[in-house]
């Protein structure tokens, strides 16, 4: 292969908070793509879900396209809730009309709950469904240490791979 056709892959990092909603305004918690029924939701513009924020980040990152607040800023009213499936699916609708394919995104978040184990297979399968490429998540609490172990907010940080899409010689 010559130099000019090679293929050089381009990674992404995105990383997102989001601080639980205040007592007196309860909301569902949405993390991972998933809703966790029973547990304390997070505050936010949209439904607030970090790891698909950050997913959504990370892809833009990787192809130079700015961040989220580039596509989906606070002052769009068509986002207000919007999921975090229909985030991550844009983002890589975006991603791939400028031109690229996803190689991957893995996710990972901090907080002290909910248990994500359990889960993670059906939040893996969702949010690859939403961005067409494999996803994976992982979990971790920070020790009881910050923000998150303080239980005011959960993180997630991201990264994505992707590559442009090949010219294919036309025959
Ligand atoms: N919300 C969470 C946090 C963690 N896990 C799982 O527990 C493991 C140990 O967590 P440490 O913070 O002690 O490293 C972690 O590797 C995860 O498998 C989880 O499921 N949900
Ligand atoms: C997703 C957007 C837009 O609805 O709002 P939030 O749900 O507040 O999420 P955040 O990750 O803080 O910022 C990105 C915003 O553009």
């Amino acid at each position: 292969m010559e130099p000019a056709e090679m293929i050089i892959p381009r990674t992404g990092i995105g990383l997102d908070v989001h601080a639980y909603a205040p007592e007196d305004q309860p909301c569902p918690l949405w993390l991972g793509g998933l809703l966790w029924p029973g547990e304390r939701g997070l505050a936010g513009h949209s439904d607030g879900d970090p790891v698909a924020h950050a997913a959504a980040d990370a892809l833009f990152s990787a192809a130079g396209l700015g961040d989220l607040g580039t596509h989906f800023g606070t002052d769009r009213p068509e986002f207000a809730g919007a999921a975090g499936t229909t985030l991550l699916a844009e983002a890589a609708r975006i991603v791939r009309a400028a031109g690229f394919e996803i190689g991957n995104i893995a996710v990972q978040f901090v907080a002290n709950r909910p248990k994500f184990g359990p889960r993670r297979e059906e939040s893996q399968q969702v949010l690859s469904d939403a961005a067409d490429a494999p996803v994976s998540v992982t979990a971790t609490t920070s020790d009881h240490l910050g923000f998150t172990g303080r239980g005011e907010g959960i993180s997630a940080v991201a990264t994505a791979l992707v590559y442009p899409r090949p010219h294919l010689p036309i025959s």
